[in-house]
């Protein structure tokens, strides 16, 4: 926070602020772990000159005196050997001094504010896990040991100019200057403590070219580089006073895909995303008909760190005809594609096109539609790869990105069909919960005599595989699919079927059931319920108020007993994720189910049999405990959980 809050204090008086303690550890982090990736300071810094430049061409849109009669934007890079500095510079929006002391002292995304706040601890952190949150500015700090700013605001008097200045510890200076032009300079003071070996060489005019080549090829702006010749009377490089442009200013995206490498692909994708790693897939195309665009979109091999925050949705920036014009990935891909990144460039919409022109715009609606079916397929074509490596590529992506794939089932009706075939679950077909199954070929797997797809959800594949519901299924050799993800349920709310056969839960209903039974199971199980009619009937009074029904099962083998919902009420899981969510759950009543072949059950008979008042309550216990424990089983609480524990303590005492 700021120890002084003066915004305009006089010409000349220079004024100290503390940074934000967040950029005090980003500072840290910079300084201590970026080493190995020293360049990418420069395409940071380029790509804000760039960016600096964009919003004065979108605010001029509105007010054209800011261009103050000079339109043609570019960013300059310069160096000086004898001071040990380079500077970056652009035409662009520029800084106010307001701007300054908030954009350079703190961190203002909330996302790497929180990470900032969360690491704490600086030697924990990796490289990786901080190019993901794009350093940004400060990664000037990984070669520089001060860095000064000095900029003008477009549109503000040249008395309105400012100088920022820091060592990049705890502290920054602010003080106004008088400044003719517009835009910023950004001059990066090289160590010298450190060896020279590590940053002497960006002190040369190859060096500086080659990182612009590298990271920096594409932005549309030129950037330019003071012209170097050679002087043979002098035998000496001269340095002359005109620039030159060094960059190809040619969009990567609006090149043919032939001339592309994929070294090319993979470092653009580092540069958009701000993530380290390389991404899994990419898919590349020009699109023409009714509406004209191109799109290169990538799926990243890691999950973001707030991939569940729905609202972070900058993933995919919109250029028109190579011209920047936002990150606004809600209008170009639906919600549940968040984690794609890359670029939509369209030849239709206007350069001023707003926010809400963008909400309404047909052509805007075709992009995303057009963007939603090529990302579909490019997951589509790594699931059914005939090449295992795709396929593995296509298991990385369900591992990190799966559950967000599955909110489009509730999203997206118009490609549901699509995105079934894309959905995995871990299974009990396969011994290990990372080794998932597609529905279609479950449904391949399916026995002749079954007509549904069973699954099961609980809070984890542990949970599900030890639930009593599965017993039946497990000794019939059915197939059972584990739902353990918390947006599952919610799925399920639209995926009533898959290629016809209906996704059918183990703890619902009884009907469903019949399919399985053969005609001697069937009879034996009306038998059953013919002879323990009132003890069933007793049991529901037992229960008055918990359970709605108590009946004969035909899913338990070993346990006594297990909670089942009726056909149409909510299930015990998703009541249970409704609370934790801290929302109010449909206050259904399970019913519970008992298995007659289990000494627990017969022992209640017997306690009926005997009928008098002093066993009544022995009856009502054990009847408690029963459906406590199947509360227990699949992963809930007892009501009254201390009450459980007295009963079942009595009778532990009463059996001693
Ligand atoms: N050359 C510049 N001209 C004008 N404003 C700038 C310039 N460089 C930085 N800024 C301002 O400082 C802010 C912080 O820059 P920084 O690079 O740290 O983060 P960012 O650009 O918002 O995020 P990222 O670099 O991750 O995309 C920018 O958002 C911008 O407002």
């Amino acid at each position: 926070m700021s120890t002084d809050t003066t915004t305009s204090p006089p010409a000349a008086s220079s004024h100290t602020h503390a940074f934000q303690a967040e950029v005090k550890q980003l500072l840290h982090l910079v300084a201590h772990s970026l080493y190995s990736n020293r360049d990418i300071f420069l395409r940071e810094l380029v790509s804000n000159a760039s960016d600096a430049c964009d919003k004065l061409r979108y605010l001029a849109i509105d007010d054209a005196a800011l261009w103050e009669g000079q339109s043609d934007l570019r960013i300059r890079l310069d160096f000086d050997p004898q001071a040990r500095t380079i500077t970056v510079s652009d035409n662009g929006i520029g800084l106010s001094m307001q701007d300054a002391i908030d954009h350079l002292g703190t961190i203002a995304k909330s996302g790497t504010r929180e990470f900032m706040q969360q690491i704490g601890d600086a030697r924990k952190a990796d490289a990786n896990l901080i190019g993901q949150f794009g350093v940004g500015f400060y990664s000037g700090f990984i070669v520089a040991d001060r860095i000064t700013v000095e900029s003008r605001r477009a549109g503000l008097p040249v008395e309105q100019g400012v100088r920022w200045s820091s060592d990049g510890t705890g502290e920054f200076s602010v003080e106004h200057i008088r400044r003719e032009a517009r835009g910023t300079d950004v001059i990066l003071h090289l160590r010298e403590d450190a060896d020279e070996q590590q940053f002497g060489d960006l002190l040369t005019a190859w060096k500086l070219k080659s990182i612009i080549n590298r990271y920096s090829d594409h932005i549309s702006l030129p950037i330019e580089m003071r012209k170097r010749e050679w002087d043979k009377d002098k035998a000496a490089e001269v340095v002359r006073e005109d620039w030159e442009q060094v960059n190809k200013a040619a969009a990567l995206w609006a090149r043919p895909r032939g001339e592309l490498t994929s070294e090319q692909y993979i470092d653009f994708y580092k540069q958009i995303a701000h993530d380290a790693e390389a991404p899994l897939a990419w898919t590349h195309n020009r699109v023409e008909g009714r509406s004209e665009y191109t799109q290169l979109l990538y799926i990243p091999a890691k999950a973001p760190f707030d991939l569940w925050n729905r609202e972070q949705m900058a993933g995919v920036k919109l250029y028109v005809k190579r011209v920047f014009i936002l990150d606004d990935a809600t209008s170009l891909l639906p919600t549940y594609l968040r984690f794609v990144r890359g670029v939509v460039d369209s030849s239709d919409l206007p350069l001023n096109v707003s926010r809400e022109l963008l909400q309404e715009s047909r052509d805007i609606r075709a992009i995303r539609e057009g963007c939603t079916k090529r990302v579909l397929s490019l997951l589509e074509d790594l699931a059914g790869s005939e090449d295992q490596a795709q396929r593995d590529k296509y298991a990385t992506f369900w591992q990190e990105f799966g559950q967000v794939l599955k909110e489009g089932i509730g999203e997206d009706f118009a490609n549901r069909e699509r995105l079934a075939k894309l959905l995995r679950f871990a299974s009990t077909a396969a011994e290990s919960d990372a080794q998932t199954t597609s529905l279609a070929d479950y449904v391949a797997r399916m026995k002749p005599e079954q007509t549904a797809i069973y699954y099961i959800t609980a809070d984890t594949p542990r949970a599900a595989r030890s639930s009593p519901q599965l017993e039946v299924f497990k000794r019939k050799g059915v197939e059972v699919l584990l739902l353990t993800d918390r947006v599952d349920e919610w799925m399920l709310g639209s995926l009533r079927e898959f290629e016809g056969k209906l996704l059918q839960s183990v703890a619902r209903g009884a009907a469903s059931l019949d399919a399985l039974q053969d005609e001697a199971e069937k009879k034996q199980a009306e038998e059953a319920a013919q002879t323990h009619q009132a003890l069933l009937a007793r049991m529901k009074t037992a229960l008055d108020g918990m359970a709605q029904d108590v009946r004969i099962s035909a899913r338990l083998v070993e346990s006594p007993a297990c909670l089942v919902v009726a056909e149409g009420d909510v299930s015990g899981h998703l009541a249970r994720l409704l609370r934790q969510a801290g929302q109010e759950a449909p206050k259904s009543k399970p019913i519970l189910e008992i298995n007659p072949a289990h000494a627990l059950v017969q022992r209640l008979q017997s306690e009926l049999d005997k009928g008098d008042a002093a066993q009544a309550e022995a009856f009502d216990d054990l009847s408690r405990i029963l459906f406590d424990q199947a509360q227990l089983a699949e992963g809930g609480m007892p009501e009254d959980p201390a009450a459980y524990v007295r009963r079942v303590n009595q009778w532990l005492v009463r059996a001693a």
